[in-house]
This record gives C-alpha cells, sequence and structure tokens, in this order.
C-alpha cells in the first residue's frame, strides 16, 4: 500500500551542532497508527514538527524524502503547506489550556478552521463548531461553546482541542503527548476518544509519548527513539510483549513500574544526554546493562550498529540482537519501517 506519510534520511540540527535527528526514516500508511517513543530529548517533538515544517527558525532540516499523500513537503509553497496542515494534518499537544487562546471562546476556535478553510459563514460554523463539541464527548456543547479556557478543565480543553484538530477530518493527526499532562483517569478517556475518531474516520495518527503503557492502547506500530535515531521498531505486540533493544527493554520495565531487589523503583541507569558525548559506536552504550553483561563495550563503543530487520517485520540497532541472527542478516532498508 503506498504510504500516506513518507520520511527518508531526516536529519535536524541546531546551530552547527551534532543532529538531534539523525538520519531518520519511517512510514505510516493510511489509517495506521504509529507511536513515536521514547525519553524526553529523544527528538519525538522535532520528528513532527519537520512533518509540519513548522521547526524553530534555528533548525537546519533535511531529508531525501518528506511526502504526505503525494505532495512534496520538502518543496511545497507555503500556501500548499498551510492548507495541509489545516485540512489534511492535525495536530494535538500536550498544554491543550496553553494552545487555547484566553482572548476567543471555544466555539470561535472550533469554528475558526471551519470558516478559514471550509469556507463557512459565522453562523454555519458556530452551529457546526457546538455539533463537533457533542461529538468529541462535551456535555451542553452549547453552554460549552461560549466558554474561554481558562474555564476549562484539561479534560475538557484537550477534547477541544481534537474537536478543532478533527474539523477538517485530516488523514492524518499528528499529537504530541496529549494525555501527559492530564491526570490518570481524564488520560484514558481521551485515548479511548482518540481510537473511537480514529476508527469513525479512518484517519492516521502518529502519537507521540515517553511512555509506553500509554501507547499500549492505541498504537498498529511503535517506533523507539534514543538521542535522534530510530532503535526499534515493529508492530505494538512485539515492542510491548517482546522487545529486542535493550532500551526498549528498559522502557518497558519502566512502564510496568517495577522495583529492583532493594525494592526501589526502577530506572535507567544514566540519561539521555550522555549520547551527546558519543561520537562512535553505539549512542546506547553508556547506560546499556546488557553490553555489560555481554561483555562486549568495546564493540558497542567501536561501531554504530545498523537497523537490522529482526526477521519478524521488526527491526532494532543492536549489537547483540544482530549478532544472534547469524552473519546472514539483511541490509539496513528499514522500509515499512524506520531506519
Ligand atoms: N530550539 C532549540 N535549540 C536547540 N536545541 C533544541 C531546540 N529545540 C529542541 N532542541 C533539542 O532537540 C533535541 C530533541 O528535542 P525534542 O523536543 O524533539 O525531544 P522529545 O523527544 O520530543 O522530548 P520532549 O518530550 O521533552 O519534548 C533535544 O536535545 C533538545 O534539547
Amino acid at each position: 500500500m503506498t504510504a500516506l506519510l513518507e520520511i527518508e534520511d531526516l536529519t535536524v540540527a541546531f546551530n552547527g551542532a551534532r543532529p538531534v535527528i539523525d538520519n531518520l526514516s519511517l512510514e505510516v500508511a493510511p489509517g495506521e497508527v504509529v507511536a513515536l517513543v521514547g525519553e524526553s530529548g529523544s527528538g519525538k517533538s522535532m520528528t513532527a514538527m519537520s512533518v509540519t515544517r513548522l521547526l524553530p527558525p534555528a533548525a537546519r532540516m533535511s531529508a531525501s524524502t518528506l511526502r504526505f499523500d503525494g505532495t512534496d513537503l520538502l518543496t511545497a509553497p507555503d500556501a500548499r503547506l498551510n492548507k495541509i496542515r489545516g485540512d489534511h494534518i492535525g495536530m494535538l499537544f500536550q498544554q491543550p489550556k496553553r494552545m487555547l487562546d484566553p482572548t476567543a471562546t471555544v466555539a470561535q476556535q472550533v469554528g475558526e478552521p471551519l470558516r478559514r478553510h471550509l469556507g463557512m459563514s459565522r453562523k454555519a460554523a458556530h452551529e457546526h463548531a457546538v455539533e463537533l463539541l457533542a461529538d468529541v464527548g462535551i456535555a451542553e456543547p452549547e453552554r460549552r461553546a461560549g466558554s474561554y479556557a481558562h474555564q476549562l478543565s484539561g479534560g475538557i480543553a484537550q477534547r477541544v482541542m481534537i474537536a478543532i484538530a478533527l474539523a477538517g477530518r485530516p488523514e492524518l493527526l499528528i499529537a504530541d503527548e496529549p494525555t501527559t499532562a492530564l491526570d490518570v483517569t481524564v488520560e484514558v478517556q481521551i485515548l479511548q476518544l482518540l481510537a473511537a475518531k480514529r476508527a469513525q474516520y479512518g484517519m492516521a495518527m502518529v502519537f507521540i509519548s515517553h511512555d509506553l503503557r500509554v501507547v499500549a492502547s492505541i498504537a498498529d506500530r511503535i517506533a523507539v527513539m534514543y538521542a535522534g535515531r530510530i532503535v526499534e521498531t515493529g508492530t505494538a505486540d512485539q515492542i510491548l510483549n517482546a522487545p529486542q533493544h535493550p532500551y526498549t527493554k528498559a522502557l518497558t520495565t519502566c512502564s510496568t513500574l517495577c522495583c529492583n531487589d532493594d525494592g526501589s523503583l526502577y530506572v535507567i541507569p544514566g540519561d539521555v544526554r550522555s549520547a551527546q558525548e558519543i561520537t562512535a559506536g553505539c549512542r546506547f552504550q553508556p547506560r546499556c546493562e546488557v553490553a555489560r553483561e555481554h561483555g562486549i563495550q568495546a564493540k558497542c563503543r567501536g561501531e554504530e550498529p545498523a537497523l537490522e530487520p529482526c526477521g519478524d517485520g521488526s527491526a532494532s540497532r543492536c549489537w547483540v540482537t544482530i549478532d544472534r541472527k547469524g552473519p546472514e542478516r539483511s541490509d539496513d532498508s528499514g522500509k515499512g519501517a524506520a531506519a
């Protein structure tokens, strides 16, 4: 099937420093939910901002392919990009109350894309905005339509943001940590709403989260990011139940709130910033317990492994998983997945 979103060899760097996204490739099929998972600073948001071409001005981006539904996003003029962002790619962010305009009512904000992109009159946009609020599960939508951001709870504000993002019936929704700022019960409700809307409209999603638990219920496929690289990719089932890469395994342990022998909560030793100092070898190596256990730190320090297919449709960037497969490994295409 032709990919809806195609990213090949995406690299993003700031001020000539080491790239924060390094040769990343990813495809999203129509209707598919792909989760990007990794610790803070691994490059998830920069990947999303590259797709919408909304990177900070200081960022320098390159890619061999960046295509959405046949449109080359690298060369598309601003007017076309604006239209794609409004009509075809919806966006959700972490702090819904901050993303809303404090000076406009809910109805004005939900109605704005309807007027701008669909050419609706003020009255028609208001009526449709109320319908959209009801559609995302907001009780008393008429009353809520007249509310301002400061009058909304975080969960209602995120429902409003979802109504805005889905107003143009986008083919792709990019959701960047959409539930991180919400409490657990509201988080579940928002995840259920997104899953329902995805089923209703058949839209694809790039769902960004630092938490594997959160993406478990919604993702078809998961790409695990570490220090600007995809280190493992596979179906949600593969990543959650049979992770290959030591970093994914460590994230899985964290997400199950596992305890160490002494009863303390398991955390991955070290932090992602240590990867900035790595100039050769695997970026996760300084934190990798598996490399230590296998006594292969020298190899891991010497050369960075490629993202290699694991034989079951998943792929992992780790010398341990590559060695396990022996010398007949296939090439590092990463197609249909990520590199
Ligand atoms: N304006 C900027 N100038 C320089 N570096 C930046 C800028 N914005 C982001 N970065 C760096 O880019 C890297 C990737 O950031 P990004 O926001 O994509 O990470 P993330 O995985 O989404 O984490 P988080 O969930 O914390 O946003 C980080 O090291 C970050 O410090």
